[in-house]
């Protein structure tokens, strides 16, 4: 049976109840300051810290439980005859049990208008250092970090007089867990201050989890969903889902999809998303407008799709969604009689994300698994570089309009992509192709709006004049692409040979 206790918590979420529990097992309890107060307070006998160590807690509380008494009390290996004769001579106790959650950095850090002087005072550091020194020495100390793990403990305790050999284990690397992932926030907040370290020598990246997941990509797969730390300001782990099934693997990678490419329109926009591609996308003086555009341009793809709106879904728009079936509906809001509507399908989840509109914050990178590393890149934030007309003909307003429409929602193309659109509306998208020319013959061929008078987006330059010639034979009048082929020359001859208008934007938008 465990005899001494230290516990020294910022989290004092049923710690009380804990530390009595532990009395009732005639457990001495040792304590820092706050808490010793709180477990006082509530009638609980405690030895102060300073009583053991023979040292006051100094320098607001940065000096507590730093000191040989304490950590020799930790760290003795039982079994070793000669650490517990070094203990009796150094008049040291041991301590079974340790119970310690940390400064609270992370919210500290969370909070609006924190100072870097606030930040920098909630690195814990007694804290991680007994916690780390008690997960080290698992077999003989017990070692709680997290109050949800209180529990268990006291009941392995009383009913056992002891804790097991696995859950000891699990408590401590609970610990290094913690440590680690509390160190991470640290870098990373310290990292995110300058401009230069962005793919530093050793890259940290922590992750709290939101949720098990059902299974991943396919029912084989064993999958979960984790959270950045940060505002995750216009992302889905901060949308609430109103009504349908929990959230697939594949849901929470197409509604993604979707809401990056929505981020792009700030008028209303509707997105229809499949497998992470677009498959039908419409600007409009309103929310339904936009949606018969997104709908129109392929019902067929759309059926068990996604869709995402920047503007509140209304009643009339509802009833359209409502007569296909749709995975899922993201938007910033729903009217009273809207949500009513989809609600009656129980199947569609329903998800509100009160600022979907807004991008992701500059620092944040793009983040690829390969096998046995990882991909790194800054986010593709930007549009174009500049517009240049390489043709004799111009585009004209209306031609530009939905050139840049058309650009838009290419760069959320997987590559190799093609966009066809008309008066911003989708007309055909070709997506993900192995060669240029066959996305545009698919984004041609499976288009159900007329194509004759669309204009063309190409994610990256046209290597061979053949599809502005297969352009022109659709009725094409005007294209969009980055440029910088060796043989852009024939290209902008055969543009001109029809009278299509070409503009380059010297910026290419790979997705893959
Ligand atoms: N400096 C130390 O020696 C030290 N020892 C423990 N702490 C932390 O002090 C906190 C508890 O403080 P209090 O009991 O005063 O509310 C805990 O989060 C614990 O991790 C310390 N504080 C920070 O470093």
């Amino acid at each position: 049976m465990i005899k001494r206790a230290l516990i020294s918590v910022s989290n004092k979420t049923g710690i009380v109840e804990f530390a009595k529990k532990l009395k009732e097992l005639e457990v001495e309890i040792i304590s820092t300051g706050g808490t010793a107060r709180k477990l006082v307070e509530n009638g609980i006998e405690v030895t102060n810290v300073s009583d053991i160590t023979g040292f006051p807690e100094c320098l607001d509380g940065r000096v507590k439980t730093l000191h040989p008494v304490i950590h020799g009390g930790i760290l003795a290996v039982r079994e070793n005859e000669n650490h517990m004769k070094q203990l009796k001579e150094l008049n040291i106790e041991p301590i079974d049990l340790l119970v310690i959650n940390l400064y609270p950095f992370k919210e500290t850090i969370l909070k609006e208008n924190t100072s870097f002087e606030e930040a920098i005072e909630n690195i814990d550091i007694g804290g991680p250092t007994m916690l780390r020194a008690a997960a080290k020495n698992f077999k003989d100390v017990i070692v709680v970090v997290d109050p949800i793990d209180y529990e268990k403990v006291i009941n392995e305790l009383i009913e056992k007089k002891e804790v097991s050999y696995e859950t000891r284990y699990r408590l401590a690397l609970k610990v290094f867990e913690y440590t680690s992932h509390y160190d991470a926030l640290i870098s990373n907040y310290l990292k995110d201050r300058l401009d230069d370290e962005k793919f530093p020598e050793i890259l940290t990246i922590t992750y709290e989890k939101v949720q098990d997941l059902r299974y991943g990509e396919n029912s084989h797969q064993r999958a979960a969903f984790y959270r950045e730390i940060g505002k995750n300001t216009g992302s889905l782990v901060n949308a609430k889902q109103i009504s349908g099934k929990e959230l697939s693997f594949n849901n929470i990678n197409d509604a993604n999809g979707a809401l990056e490419l929505l981020k792009e329109f700030d008028e209303p926009t509707v997105v229809a998303v499949k497998h992470t591609n677009p498959c039908g996308v419409g600007c409009g003086i309103n929310i339904y407008d936009a949606y018969m555009k997104a709908y129109e341009c392929d019902p067929k793809s759309i059926f068990g799709g996604i869709i995402a709106a920047n503007k509140a879904i209304d009643k009339k728009t509802a009833e359209e969604i409502n007569k296909i079936f749709i995975e899922i509906v993201i938007a910033p809001d729903f009217d009273e009689e809207g949500l009513e509507i989809l609600k009656s399908k129980k199947n569609i989840r329903i998800l509100k994300l009160k600022d979907i509109e807004k991008k992701q914050m500059k620092n944040r990178v793009d983040i690829k698994k390969v096998s046995g590393g990882i991909l790194i890149q800054d986010i593709d934030f930007r549009l174009y570089d500049d517009l240049k007309v390489v043709t004799e003909r111009v585009p004209t307003e209306k031609e530009m309009e939905d050139l840049i429409f058309a650009w838009k929602v290419c760069k959320h193309v997987k590559s190799n992509g093609i966009v066809l659109a008309k008066d911003k509306q989708t007309v055909g998208i070709g997506p993900g192709q192995v060669n240029r020319i066959w996305a545009l013959e698919n984004s041609i061929k499976q288009a159900f709006v007329d194509v004759k008078g669309s204009v063309m987006a190409s994610d990256a330059f046209f290597p061979f004049s053949d599809c502005v010639e297969a352009a022109a034979k659709a009725g094409i009048t005007a294209i969009i692409q980055p440029g910088g082929s060796i043989r852009d020359r024939e290209s902008i001859e055969a543009a001109d040979k029809y009278g299509i208008a070409m503009i380059f934007t010297g910026m290419r938008h790979f997705k893959h």
